[in-house]
């Protein structure tokens, strides 16, 4: 079986890419960065660093590299059985016209067979994203064709990865914790459903999407916003301040009510997760900055994102949601200069204030009860 995985980064080496590798998939990665091309495409292996609840250092072996703009790529794409991706939301739609280019070339060599494409990324149904992408890129001859045999599969991806310690001097290892989830969408396959170790199957993705968006993005999200008002450089700093823990599980436990509600989730159970995600914030062998949980401010202000998204379940469902608000409203404290969306976010404040910046980004009403209840937690921080 031939894989194109597009994002040779964190989790594209040290999760998807892995579990492809591990279960005899050969993997072609397509990547923009030509240094970290070049190095995979030469050394057609690399290390990744478990750590956690337990430590071991496995080696990835068969898989070579391609630059995401070469014709190269287009030829993987004719003859591939899966695409997968890593690249960051905002890259799906860039990714689309390449995907698009090779599906026509692959018609039109008369390949017929079933190509399943996963975008494994922190966005809701990512990959019903990049079809509608991908679809506008297509002629309506090939939009047919590809409705009929391209699998656009729908995921939910949780594995902390942080970037790799710059002192290593092997920049093709990558450091990840010992927990991993990636499940996938059963009904959206076409042809045969893959069997891949470290990949599940589910006929109802949402739930478990939502699961780890409302609890484990969520978390981590208030706690890096929370850390960074309080001068923490790291995740772990920030959680072991128990002031910030308190608040932090307060926040998943509000999220975690909109799931049970919505889901029918087992509230004990669902704590027990929560502790657990919790304790994995603190790993003693990752260095997870605040800075990468808290990068991108505007995305995770969307309202279909780990802040907005679980706040519109507590109205839907009448629950308390001081801490999610609390988490929101610090986002608006967030400054990092080397964040282009941080910047924005910020210039947009300066001018036109707090409510008025959170509709422009979020879609909450301006003058909404809840927009003046952020508004006042805000100016209190
Ligand atoms: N790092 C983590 O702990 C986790 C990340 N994710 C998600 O995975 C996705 C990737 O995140 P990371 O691996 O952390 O980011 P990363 O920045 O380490 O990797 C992204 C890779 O995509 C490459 N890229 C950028 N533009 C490209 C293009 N046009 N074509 C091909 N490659 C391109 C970059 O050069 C980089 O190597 C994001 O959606 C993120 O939310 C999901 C779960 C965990
Ligand atoms: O990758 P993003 O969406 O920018 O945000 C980082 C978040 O994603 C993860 O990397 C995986 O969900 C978490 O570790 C973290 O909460």
């Amino acid at each position: 079986m031939k894989a194109v995985h597009f994002g040779a980064g964190n989790i594209g080496r040290g999760f998807i890419g892995k579990v492809l590798a591990d279960a005899n998939v050969a993997v072609t990665f397509a990547d923009v960065n030509a240094p970290l091309i070049d190095q995979l495409s030469h050394e057609q292996s690399y290390k990744v660093k478990v750590v956690g609840s337990h430590c071991q250092v496995d080696t990835v072996t068969h898989v070579t590299a391609v630059n995401s703009a070469s014709p190269a790529l287009i030829e993987q794409i004719v003859k591939t059985d899966l695409i997968t991706t890593a690249v960051g939301p905002n890259v799906l739609d860039l990714i689309a016209q390449t995907i698009a280019q090779g599906l026509t070339k692959r018609f039109e060599a008369g390949n017929l067979t079933p190509l399943n494409v996963i975008a494994c990324e922190n966005m809701v149904r990512g990959t019903s994203h990049l079809k509608a992408e991908v679809m506008n890129y297509l002629s309506s001859e090939h939009a047919e064709q590809a409705e009929q045999l391209i699998g656009f599969v729908d995921s939910a991806v949780d594995r902390i990865v942080p970037p790799s310690a710059a002192a290593n001097e092997d920049p093709l290892e990558v450091t990840v914790e010992s927990f991993s989830e990636w499940i996938v969408d059963k009904g959206q396959f076409k042809g045969s459903v893959p069997k891949i170790q470290g990949m599940e199957t589910t006929d109802n993705l949402m739930a478990f999407v939502e699961r780890k968006l409302f609890t484990l993005n969520t978390g981590h999200i208030i706690t890096a916003y929370l850390g960074s008002l309080k001068g923490h450089v790291t995740i772990k700093e920030a959680i072991e301040d128990e002031d910030i823990r308190q608040q932090v599980r307060t926040a998943m436990q509000q999220s975690g009510e909109v799931l049970i509600n919505r889901y029918g989730f087992d509230r004990d159970m669902h704590h027990a997760y929560i502790d657990k995600i919790i304790s994995r914030f603190s790993n003693p062998y990752l260095r997870d900055e605040i800075e990468r949980v808290g990068r991108q401010p505007i995305r995770k202000l969307g309202a279909n994102d780990r802040l907005i998204k679980p706040l519109l379940g507590t109205l839907e469902y009448g629950l308390e949601n001081r801490a999610l608000l609390k988490g929101i409203a610090a986002a608006f404290k967030y400054v990092n200069e080397n964040d282009p969306q941080a910047v924005e976010l910020q210039a947009h404040l300066q001018q036109h204030g707090l409510r008025a910046t959170l509709a422009h980004y979020s879609g909450l009403s301006e003058n909404s009860v809840i927009a003046i209840k952020i508004e006042n937690i805000y100016n209190s921080l």
